[in-house]
């Protein structure tokens, strides 16, 4: 059955309605509320200088250490593009399907503000860099753990300059300017308003972010403003046309894009549910009380008096179907074509070969593609010998990721190495040891043990009992030591089973297969 994206329509339980995922809440008049979102994203091109002048872009340099004359207006300065910012540009544009203008645009959009010295910022408002395309994402509804794949449409990919920080000082009534971000080449990607749900949004810019780390056109980090989102939310009822947007801007994690869309609709709702009408305005979010308010300074509607930016000739992109004209050196054009080249396995695509490749579950797809490191990790363990796909996903994603996570330690910076992995399955797989000793062993090498898992197993004399009357002689003593549970399970209460499996465990340090020793247990029992 397809699901619906919709909300009960009464205000008190909304929070408690899981729009994603759940089933549809109607009211006896069946009038529903469908939250409706558009995302317009920015991401910072982490070039090592700007997108028009030569200035640095650190992230936390000492304010006004990377500022070129022309990023403070000085007159007479001129634009240069960047050309690895537009080549950031087109690879994104690649990533997310969109179509790239062979001949884009710059424009200035006027505004006054005291960070942005020339009164004007350089845009691409009438032809941008691409236009249209779409991404393919996953949404996982953690309680239910339903996982359902989903596609939103992007409007465009413009190119176009950061603006600097103002800092206010409330107690000395002064506000600093700082201009060392003013001018870094920013993407703006704007979405069509198709997501239903805060979880479909945040969803979406998760999967941006690993698109951007993947092909290195921005870090995505959202916490140290390298990446923002401002989201545009409304609610109507399915059917009826979109109701007024509001927009809340610089949204700077996942989870306040969450909070503040939640708000946002609940708030809206509320707003019409009593015969008032939501306004057109842009909203900040306040992460401390996890409401949004609106912005004084964008109250009234702006006039930006968008003009051709004239000192930049138009931005024309050759491909092998269209190359340059003769006599154009190759280093002073972009053919896309080499970039197309350039573009490597994508997220989804990553998930999809996961599934398809080595029937991995799509949840096991998402961690694997998710996790930085741990795809190319995985796939080094499986290119050497015939190793079971399920035994060494087990272990990355129960046991490495659990060590690896209680100490914040990435992937790539793992003691324990692809080749433990391998040696440690190889061991599981011939039944040399139990899948306890498996994971004491991971724990040690974790943990700073240089000895390789094989010696370490040799060393320590921690092969599996295989052999079936060792098992047998195990057992008997621990049914003979524990004659009082031994009763009880006789009597029907077979859970006691666990606890007699644990002291053969105890008495073996692990060195049992549990199946084998539950079957010989039973049978023994039994007599
Ligand atoms: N009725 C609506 N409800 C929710 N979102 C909408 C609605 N209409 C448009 N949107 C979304 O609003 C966003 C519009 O962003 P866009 O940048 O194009 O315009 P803007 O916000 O007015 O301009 P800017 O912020 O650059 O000054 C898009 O993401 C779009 O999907
Ligand atoms: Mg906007
Ligand atoms: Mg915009």
């Amino acid at each position: 059955m397809k699901r619906m994206h919709i909300l009960k329509r009464s205000t008190c339980s909304y929070l408690r309605a899981r729009y994603y995922s759940g089933k549809p809440h109607v009211r006896e008049d069946r009038r529903i509320w469908q939250p409706v979102i558009g995302l317009e994203i920015h991401a910072q091109i982490p070039t090592v200088s700007k997108l028009f002048s030569g200035a640095a872009t650190r992230f936390g340099s000492p304010i006004n250490t990377q500022v070129a004359v022309f990023d403070a207006a000085m007159p007479g300065t001129l634009p240069v593009i960047n050309r690895g910012c537009v080549e950031a540009g087109i690879l994104t544009a690649l990533a997310i399907n969109s179509n790239l203008n062979m001949v884009s645009k710059f424009d200035r959009k006027h505004y006054f503000y005291s960070d942005l010295p020339s009164g004007f910022q350089i845009t691409q408002y009438r032809q941008p860099l691409a236009v249209g395309g779409y991404v393919q994402y996953v949404v996982q509804d953690h309680s239910s753990k339903h996982i359902e794949r989903k596609k939103i449409h992007i409007t465009q990919l413009q190119l176009e300059q950061d603006s600097g920080k103002s800092l206010h000082d409330t107690e000395d009534s002064i506000s600093l300017i700082d201009l060392n971000r003013a001018g870094v080449g920013l993407m703006e990607i704007i979405t069509e308003p198709e997501f239903h749900s805060s979880e479909e949004a945040m969803s979406f810019v998760k999967e941006l972010q690993l698109i951007f780390q993947c092909i290195g056109t921005c870090d995505g980090r959202m916490d140290e403003g390298s990446m923002r989102v401002d989201a545009s939310v409304s609610v109507h009822h399915p059917g009826e046309p979109l109701g007024t947007r509001s927009e809340v801007k610089n949204l700077n994690s996942t989870r306040y894009v969450g909070r503040a869309i939640d708000f946002e609709v609940k708030r809206q709702i509320e707003i019409l549910e009593s015969g008032g009408e939501v306004a057109n305005e842009t909203r900040a979010f306040d992460f401390e009380s996890g409401e949004t308010i609106p912005m004084r300074d964008k109250e009234h509607l702006h006039d930006y008096r968008f003009m051709p930016e004239p000192n930049l000739p138009p931005l024309r992109l050759y491909s092998d179907a269209s190359p340059p004209p003769p006599g154009v050196a190759t280093d002073q054009v972009i053919n896309i074509d080499r970039l197309k080249e350039r573009l490597p396995e994508l997220p989804e695509e990553k998930r999809g070969r996961m599934e398809a490749q080595y029937g991995l579950t799509l949840s096991q797809a998402i961690i694997l593609v998710g996790e930085p490191g741990l795809m190319r990790y995985f796939e080094e363990i499986m290119s050497e010998g015939k190793r079971n796909v399920k035994v060494v996903v087990n272990l990355l994603l129960n046991d490495l990721l659990r060590v690896l996570n209680k100490d914040d330690v990435n992937v790539d910076n793992s003691p324990v190495l692809p080749s433990h992995i391998g040696e440690i399955v190889d061991m599981l797989q011939s039944n040399t040891i139990s899948m306890a000793t498996a994971k004491k062993v991971l724990d040690l090498i974790y943990d700073g043990e240089k000895r390789s898992p094989t010696q370490l197993v040799s060393d320590n004399h921690w092969t599996q009992i295989t052999d079936q009357q060792a098992l047998v002689d195990v057992c008997q003593t621990v049914i003979e030591q524990n004659p009082v549970a031994v009763e009880e399970y006789r009597k029907g209460k077979t859970k006691v089973l666990n606890f007699l499996m644990g002291q053969v465990m105890k008495a073996t340090k692990g060195r049992v297969d549990p199946k084998a020793t539950t079957n010989t247990l039973k049978s023994m029992l039994q007599e």
